[in-house]
């Protein structure tokens, strides 16, 4: 599959909790790529976690560092990437999500409420009724979603290699074409 791919790199979407980070981890390890995770590369380069850059700097300037984190990510291939949800916002990163194949982990929002019930990590489902803010953010956000090359309905149950394993045996499916040779002979 590797070889099929040809070192095309994979991006995940979706929201908060469709497993993005673990299943981008999976993936990477079926298919010999390595795992980027823009969240972790963004705690890195700041030397902040996610929650203190939304608090001291906002959500606007997080987005900015996003955006330069995923120009700078795109440019390597042999990836699998987990993104964080709201990547699909910003306009100008489809022109570097569309470098990769783009995959959505669609994940029903009752599943998604359970699995971050307790979590403290996401600024944005802070001090807010969870499964309201939840569905807000997806009516918001699924057309966005929707672009995606791969659309990956995630069952309550799934585990995460097995999402992997789905994901891998469908990309033949959505494979971009080799551009045309610019030879002139
Ligand atoms: N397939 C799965 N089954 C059960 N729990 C999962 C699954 N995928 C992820 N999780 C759990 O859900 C939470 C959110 O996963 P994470 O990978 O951080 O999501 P994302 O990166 O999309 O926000 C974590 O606690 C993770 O262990
Ligand atoms: O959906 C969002 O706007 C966000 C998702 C988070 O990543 P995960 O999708 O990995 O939780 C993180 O980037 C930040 O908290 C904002
Ligand atoms: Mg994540």
């Amino acid at each position: 599959m590797s070889s099929l791919l040809k070192g095309v790199n994979l991006y995940l979407i979706g929201m908060m909790g469709a497993g993005k980070t673990t299943v981008g981890q999976e993936i990477a390890r079926k298919l010999g790529y390595r795992f980027v995770d823009t969240d972790a590369v963004i705690a890195q380069f700041t030397q902040k976690s996610i929650n203190q850059l939304f608090a001291e700097v906002g959500e606007g300037e997080f987005r900015q560092i996003e955006s330069k984190i995923l120009a700078e990510v795109c440019a390597y291939t042999n990836l699998a990437i987990a993104t964080g949800g709201g990547i699909v916002t910003q306009q100008k990163n489809w022109s570097y999500l569309r470098h990769g194949l783009i995959v959505w982990l669609d994940v029903p929002t009752d599943v998604l409420y359970q699995r971050l019930a307790e979590d403290n990590t996401r600024p944005l489902l802070q001090n807010a009724d969870l499964l309201t803010k939840l569905q807000l953010i997806l009516q918001e956000r699924r057309s966005l979603y929707k672009q995606a090359d791969l659309h990956i309905s995630v069952s309550a149950n799934e585990t995460a290699s097995q999402i992997a394993a789905r994901i891998i045996s469908e990309i033949p499916t959505v494979l971009k074409p080799d551009p045309p040779s610019s030879s002139n002979t």
